[in-house]
């Protein structure tokens, strides 16, 4: 069996200006010239995950529900804690907090939803 390590790839400084950043713009060239080889979090080759196309617009339109509908608090000052913990799917160390209230322009719809 071959593992890839996809981590180190995707971290190595020698192909990411600051790796450990978080910079989307690094991503908004066209998809055609970036390189498939160097960021590839659906895999590669025949055995590629087959959900990309459903996760790829499942996950921002989620996202940005979240965003549009929420507000959002860390539960303290202290800045979220990214430690990676043990396992294949990259588990945080430490479970993430946070405090959300509806935003007050979308009570009255997200009444409706009950
Ligand atoms: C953000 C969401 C997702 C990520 C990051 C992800 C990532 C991956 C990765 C890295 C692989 C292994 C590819 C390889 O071996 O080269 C994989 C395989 C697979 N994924 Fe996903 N996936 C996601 C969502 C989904 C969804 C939504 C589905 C189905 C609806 C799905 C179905 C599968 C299946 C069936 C395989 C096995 C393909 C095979 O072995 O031939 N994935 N996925």
């Amino acid at each position: 069996m071959l593992l890839v390590n996809a981590w180190a790839i995707q971290n190595d400084p020698q192909l990411w200006d600051e790796p450990d950043k978080f910079k989307p713009e690094r991503f908004l060239g066209p998809e055609d010239e970036r390189d498939r080889f160097k960021f590839f979090p659906f895999g590669a080759g025949r055995r590629r995950c087959p959900g990309e196309g459903l996760a790829v617009r499942v996950v921002p339109l989620a996202t940005g529900s979240l965003i549009q509908c929420f507000d959002w608090e860390r539960e303290s000052e202290k800045m979220v804690d990214m430690s990676e913990g043990p396992g294949l799917s990259m588990p945080k160390a430490r479970p993430l907090i946070a405090k959300y209230r509806p935003r007050p322009a979308l009570m009255n719809l997200l009444s409706e939803l009950q």
